[in-house]
């Protein structure tokens, strides 16, 4: 269940069907089938294991899938540059993550700005989470429960501003945001597998390379 446009109005970037099913269905056994490793977060220049924060596994990402998943992501590089008004030149690797029942990611943003984080941080401009598998309200067959996406404070029809926004799995949906200033977080999976793909855009301000360019 995602309100596609809901979330553009409040000027997040939504792509159904980013991905197609199969390669969805391959990165899923992948992860599956993976040696997984606990997932950190930032604290300055060091990466902490806090499972107060954050328990979420990444698994290995095979590299005969990769570049069918960098090409999908630089088709849309430029309408993402656009929509977010950025001139995009890069991207960090895609991380392949695996959340078991009672895997979470508390409330954060992917750039905080904060002094003291290494530039694989600081560098981040656009967020883009796609989702691997179906959000279900109860199992079933293939799906997982909880583990919505939850955006908080997202600017809302007419203005209003919205306290929390859900976003449920579905097969190949991407959605993108401002790495800094979007606070969001992964709620507690009840029901696993949930797998996503995350990845950070890099590059410039508009206005910067325009004041550069002659
Ligand atoms: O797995 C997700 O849906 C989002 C993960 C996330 O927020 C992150 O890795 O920063
Ligand atoms: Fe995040």
């Amino acid at each position: 269940m995602v309100d596609a446009e809901l979330l553009r109005c409040a000027g997040l970037f939504v792509m159904r069907d980013f991905l197609p099913v199969d390669l969805c269905a391959r990165l899923r056994d992948e992860a599956a089938r993976s040696r997984l490793h606990k997932a950190g977060i930032f604290r300055g220049e060091k990466i902490l294991m806090d499972e107060r924060i954050r328990r979420t596994e990444g698994a290995c990402l095979p590299e005969t899938l990769q570049s069918a998943i960098d090409e999908r992501f630089q088709t849309i590089m430029p309408d993402l540059g656009r929509h977010f008004d950025h001139v995009l030149t890069g991207r960090q690797p895609a991380q392949l993550l695996a959340y078991q029942r009672g895997s979470f990611f508390r409330p954060h943003q992917d750039n905080s700005g904060s002094s003291g984080l290494p530039p694989d941080v600081t560098d981040r401009l656009v967020s883009a989470v796609v989702f691997l598998g179906r959000q279900t309200r109860l199992p079933e067959p293939g799906s997982y429960c909880g583990g919505a996406l939850t955006f908080f404070r997202l600017r809302g029809p007419g203005g209003t501003n919205r306290v929390r926004t859900e976003v449920w799995g579905e097969e190949g949906l991407l959605v993108a945001f401002p790495a800094t200033g979007t606070i969001h977080e992964v709620r507690p999976v009840t029901h696993g597998p949930r797998y996503s793909l995350v990845t950070w855009f890099t590059g410039g301000d508009r206005s910067e390379q325009d004041a550069g360019g002659t």
